[in-house]
């Protein structure tokens, strides 16, 4: 039985190589996190996003939503999307986590889950159009959910489980050499918000 919250050390890497990715906990406190969440739940332009499955596309049950400090143009999934701007809450959490980090961040990727049937797929985010080994900050909020790591060559796995409010940091090579999920699970009936803080190298 644990009794109260270990606090998670932020500087230790999850990952035992070719990689970085620190835990930081709940950076936020419940009354904050709360906030965000009602806020991003009511003022974000959710649609409905696009996979491919065996080279279809289909539309994915999950929401998601693009800003950025200037319209940038974003592909995955050969789908390409236009950022909206900012609004004042996401420009206050950049800021935060900025701090928190000591990175810069020029835009955010959000997801809505509506419940545990709707996770995300094993992936890497290497597109392109983001900067190469930039640091990607990413914020959860309501619904805690595990988060998994696979190598993409030992096939080692590592995970986690993403709180209400809490910060974490994937960095340096972790794109290149691991993948992760969401994995949709049948205990949860609640939805989940995830901000993905990111840089987009509009060169
Ligand atoms: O929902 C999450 O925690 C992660 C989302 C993700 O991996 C992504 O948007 O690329
Ligand atoms: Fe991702």
């Amino acid at each position: 039985m644990q009794l109260f919250d270990l606090p998670s050390d932020k500087n230790k890497n999850l990952l035992p190589y070719s990689g970085t990715v620190n835990y930081y906990g709940k950076i936020l406190s419940q009354k904050e996190a709360d906030y965000y969440f009602t806020t991003f739940m009511e003022q974000i332009e959710w649609k409905n996003d696009v996979a491919l499955m065996f080279g279809k596309r289909i539309e994915t049950k999950r929401k998601v939503a693009w800003y950025g400090e200037k319209p940038f143009k974003y592909t995955y999934s050969k789908n390409t999307k236009e950022a909206l701007a900012f609004t004042p809450e996401l420009l206050k959490l950049k800021t935060l986590i900025e701090k928190e980090t000591g990175e810069t961040y020029n835009s955010c990727l959000l997801n809505l889950y509506h419940n545990g049937s709707e996770g995300m797929a094993w992936h890497s985010d290497g597109e392109r159009d983001l900067k190469e080994r930039g640091a990607i900050a990413s914020v959860s909020f309501c619904a805690e959910r595990k988060f998994a790591f696979k190598h993409k060559e030992t096939k080692e796995t590592v995970s986690l489980v993403l709180e209400h409010g809490s910060l974490l940091v994937m960095k340096d090579e972790t794109q290149e050499f691991w993948l992760h999920r969401l994995p949709p699970t049948k205990k949860i009936g609640t939805p989940r918000v995830n901000l993905t803080f990111r840089t987009i190298d509009s060169e």
